[in-house]
């Protein structure tokens, strides 16, 4: 059994601060393939665990709802064949504008092609234009 004692609870960083301190622009940096290690490492990790976990078949389901989405999409794309509805969330506006921006194509957009061509590269190439089915 895990017990978590006060201290570790008080490390949690809660709503207001992400509300505060988190910059979208400055999160999403990591997610840009062949410019930083750190983010290439970790998106390279989960992207490969994501995948793994989602074409088993085991995680499936009508609704898929992700609690604290942030201004990132990677953590859904190996999902979409899995689920009928993906619903992304966040408890800050400033990242639901940068995922608006995204949706509609706005200048300014992050760019998420070289992640999605990675992906389905893991997947085996089941590209098949995904962002026209997104309502
Ligand atoms: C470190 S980011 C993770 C973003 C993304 N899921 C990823 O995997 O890269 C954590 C996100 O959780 C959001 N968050 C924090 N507390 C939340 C809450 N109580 N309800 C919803 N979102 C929350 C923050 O605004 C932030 O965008």
């Amino acid at each position: 059994m895990c017990r978590l004692g006060l201290s570790t609870m008080a490390e949690f960083t809660g709503g207001d601060d992400y509300q505060a301190e988190f910059d979208p622009k400055v999160y999403l940096e990591r997610f840009k393939f062949g410019e930083d290690t750190f983010g290439e490492n970790y998106l390279n990790f989960s992207l490969k665990h994501y995948c793994k976990t989602f074409t088993s078949g085991v995680v499936k389901g009508d609704t898929l709802i992700d609690i604290g989405s942030g201004p990132t999409i990677h953590q859904l794309l190996s999902a979409c064949e899995s689920f009928k509805e993906i619903i992304a969330s966040d408890y800050t506006y400033r990242n639901h504008q940068e995922l608006e921006k995204w949706l509609k194509n706005e200048p300014g957009a992050f760019d998420w092609t070289p992640v999605v061509k990675y992906v389905c590269e893991l997947e085996g190439n089941r590209y098949r234009g995904w962002k026209k089915q997104i309502a």
